[in-house]
């Protein structure tokens, strides 16, 4: 095991995360694409539940993965914010020092907001519009209250669900005693 495997197995043990065998997943199939990794949907084998299994590059993103699986467990049971499921993990057989983390997620069957709006825009009414924005805010007060700050709020990071908003992407997001200490101009 190296460092980033003690680093992610430590959050993993202290803060109880659930832990799922990769084996658990079948029909994996590619969603998308960000700067940090890639983006999967599965279907998981116990109970048919579809998730969304994220990638991280695992050596280079180790404290982003850590940080991003604190500050969202916290949050997570809000309706209106992505659930974070657990931990899976694929192991290269080959070598022994790499070691690819998931995050096991909610599966939003929408996408993203940005192209949510940009395909149904023209059939929402402005209930439907006040709704979602009513969604977002309250997703950010239950982030505000447990004083942590997103830091990277855009609609690529807000998905949806069954027409509700689902707030995801957290490996930026900050507690507010440290991004009050941090240089960072956060708008
Ligand atoms: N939980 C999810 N359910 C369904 N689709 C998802 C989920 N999470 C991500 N996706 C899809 O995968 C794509 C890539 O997501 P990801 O969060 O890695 O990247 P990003 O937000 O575009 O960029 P970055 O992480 O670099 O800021 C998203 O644009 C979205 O379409």
């Amino acid at each position: 095991m190296n460092q980033s495997d003690d680093l992610v197995q430590k959050y993993i043990n202290e803060e109880h995360f659930k832990f799922y065998e990769y084996s658990h997943f079948k029909d994996v199939k590619l969603l998308g694409e960000g700067e940090y990794g890639k983006v999967y949907r599965a279907i998981f084998m116990n109970n048919e539940l579809i998730v969304a299994l994220k990638s991280f590059r695992s050596n280079t993103m180790i404290k982003e993965i850590a940080n991003e699986l604190k500050l969202h467990r916290r949050v997570d049971k809000h309706s209106n914010i992505i659930r974070l499921h657990g931990v899976t993990k694929i192991e290269d057989k080959l070598n022994q020092s790499s070691t690819d983390y998931m995050l096991v997620l909610e599966y939003a069957d929408s996408g993203t907001l940005r192209s949510y709006l940009r395909k149904n825009f023209k059939y929402l009414t402005w209930n439907d519009k006040i709704n979602l924005a009513l969604q977002i805010v309250s997703a950010i007060k239950h982030l505000h209250a447990e004083n942590i700050i997103h830091c990277d709020l855009h609609s690529l990071n807000i998905l949806v669900h069954q027409k509700c908003i689902k707030l995801s992407d957290f490996g930026l997001s900050k507690r507010q005693d440290e991004a009050a200490t941090s240089s960072r101009i956060l708008v």
